[in-house]
């Protein structure tokens, strides 16, 4: 196909507002794409490479800008580009406003134009992306000069917002999807899950085509292609308990997100924007290889350890981006992996496994450095969990759908994140009572007030978890002055010492004699610099509660 056909149809496309429209003209487009299938699915979607690939043109702005300048004329310079740019709001629109020079200069011959293809333009841009040294900039700018060159406007317009990564025309991941299962007439989820595991909109084309619903049911993940990485939202522990009776229950570990594929012999790691990150990651690497028993893909975080404690997740960053001196930085911040999931092992895609299952597959083939997964309905439980991933310098925990098949690239609802609270209160201690076995000489399950405005102390909740048991006996140390009255294993405390709380969500409940109840109450410490007057006034509880 000729460029120009397809700068066609992009600007018939860009004029549709109708997302049934849209898809009838991408429809169009690879129905009569031919040999350029592969490329057309890519570029109507302003792809040049597969998604899986890491390659990019790496063309700074300024690079287009002097390519286009040079095709335009000696009279034009980067700056004069720059200067329509701003006045335009659109590289389209500026590079379609120069009249570039090639086919004038062979009409003038008599000749016809000598018209650029689309694969012209995808083996030019292939070329330019592996162009590398010294002196690559200049190559670049000559090969995206012989390009515009020979351009007409709509071309122009196309040819630069593709190779800046602005098409937009209103073509996104799901209307392609559609279009190819309307242009070869396969079902949308089979090419849904073609693309989820292949991540790459070309070859699902192409395959949809030759090999119809089969070939796309047959595609299968590769080692060395990173997927899409499945997302979380934020949740809450009681919504998922609700929804799935059990947890699947892990620490949110602080670092950044990896894909560890390893094919038996090399290991290749890839960050969450499928940048390869390989390199930089020489112990992640070594850790893999020395302990993967067989080619899988694993899904983790990396971590920056410092003294057993992880360090700020962008010092994890810092190391993905170091190019060079990398043992100079290894020796500087180490990181380790946190394995969590486990795509594919020893040759068999487990993307429709349940989590407890590609988990078990997990631990089978990476000996260590696997999270630990515990699967529960108790509140409690989770609670402690998230307590000592706290401890421990993390994040939170993760909450899974036990059940739950990896989607690649979804964020839905299949795991949760809970982060620490952002508000936090600081109630009065009202009661308590005395432990049972082990805990029997210690306080534990602390009754918390809030202050109203006449100087009375009414009752919100009661907190028992986040406390170690050093914790519990100083507190008990602490609070056994303050014992007004006991009742069997209740006690009744005179106010005087005030917690800081965290919580999940405060609810108007008759239980608690304020009216309200803190759900998933949290201890964070004891508020040594606050006194019983200075402790959070049920007021505050109140508009807490307005504003969630
Ligand atoms: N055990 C774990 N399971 C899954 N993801 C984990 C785990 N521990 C840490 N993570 C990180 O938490 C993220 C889950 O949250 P989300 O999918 O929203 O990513 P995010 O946008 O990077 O969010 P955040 O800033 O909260 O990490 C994952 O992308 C991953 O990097």
């Amino acid at each position: 196909m000729e460029f120009g056909e397809f700068a066609d149809t992009a600007a018939e496309i860009e004029e549709l507002s109708a997302d049934s429209d849209i898809i009838d003209a991408v429809t169009d487009l690879l129905s009569s794409a031919n040999d350029d299938l592969e490329v057309l699915a890519r570029f109507v979607q302003g792809r040049v490479f597969p998604a899986w690939d890491s390659t990019t043109l790496d063309i700074g702005p300024n690079l287009c800008y002097t390519a286009i300048a040079r095709a335009a004329g000696q009279n034009v310079s980067a700056d004069d580009v720059e200067d329509r740019l701003a006045e335009m709001g659109d590289i389209g629109a500026v590079a379609a406003s120069y009249e570039f020079g090639g086919q004038q200069g062979l009409a003038a011959f008599g000749g016809g134009r000598d018209e650029l293809t689309v694969a012209e333009v995808a083996t030019e841009l292939d070329a330019l992306a592996t162009t590398e040294g010294s002196g690559s900039q200049d190559t670049k700018i000559d090969i995206l000069f012989g390009l515009f060159n020979r351009t007409e406007s709509l071309e122009a317009r196309y040819l630069a917002r593709l190779v800046l990564s602005e098409m937009r025309i209103g073509v996104g991941e799901g209307t392609v999807r559609d279009a190819i299962s309307a242009a070869f007439d396969v079902p949308v989820e089979s090419v849904q899950r073609a693309l989820q595991v292949s991540n790459d909109y070309g070859r699902v084309a192409r395959v949809a085509e030759s090999e119809g619903e089969d070939g796309l049911d047959d595609l299968q993940l590769e080692v060395g292609r990173p997927v899409q990485a499945m997302l979380a939202q934020a949740g809450a522990v009681t919504d998922a308990l609700e929804d799935w009776e059990v947890a699947g229950v892990e620490w949110k570990f602080d670092g950044a997100r990896v894909q560890l594929h390893y094919d038996g012999e090399t290991v290749r790691i890839f960050s969450r924007n499928m940048e390869d990150v390989t390199d930089p990651l020489p112990e992640v690497v070594e850790y893999a290889e020395e302990n993967l028993a067989a080619p899988a893909i694993v899904d983790g975080e990396v971590v920056a350890m410092d003294d057993g404690e992880p360090l700020p997740f962008q010092e994890v960053l810092r190391r993905f981006r170091r190019k060079h001196d990398v043992a100079r930085a290894r020796e500087e911040v180490a990181v380790e992996l946190r394995a969590f999931d486990c795509l594919h092992a020893d040759g068999e895609d487990l993307l429709t496994a349940p989590l407890v299952e590609r988990h078990d597959r997990l631990q089978v083939i990476l000996s260590g450095g696997v999270s630990a997964l515990t699967v529960t309905g108790d509140e409690d439980e989770i609670a402690d969990i998230e307590a000592n991933a706290l401890d421990a310098g993390h994040e939170g925990i993760m909450l899974k759908n036990p059940d739950s098949t990896y989607s690649p690239g979804r964020r839905g609802k299949n795991w949760r994140k809970r982060k620490p609270d952002v508000e936090t209160v600081d109630l009065v201690v009202t009661g308590a009572e005395w432990g049972e076995g082990r805990r029997a000489s210690f306080l534990g399950t602390f009754l918390l007030s809030a202050r109203t405005e006449d100087g009375d102390f009414e009752t919100l909740g009661k907190v028992a978890t986040g406390i170690t048991d050093e914790e519990l006996a100083e507190l008990t140390e602490l609070l056994e002055p303050h014992i007004a009255t006991q009742d069997g294993q209740t006690v009744e405390i005179a106010p005087g010492i005030v917690f800081e709380v965290g919580y999940e969500e405060i609810q108007e409940s008759p239980t608690y004699s304020s009216g309200f109840a803190l759900r998933f109450p949290r201890f964070l410490g004891v508020r040594d610099d606050k006194t019983p007057e200075s402790a959070d006034s049920l007021e505050r509880i109140e508009r807490l509660a307005e504003m969630q």
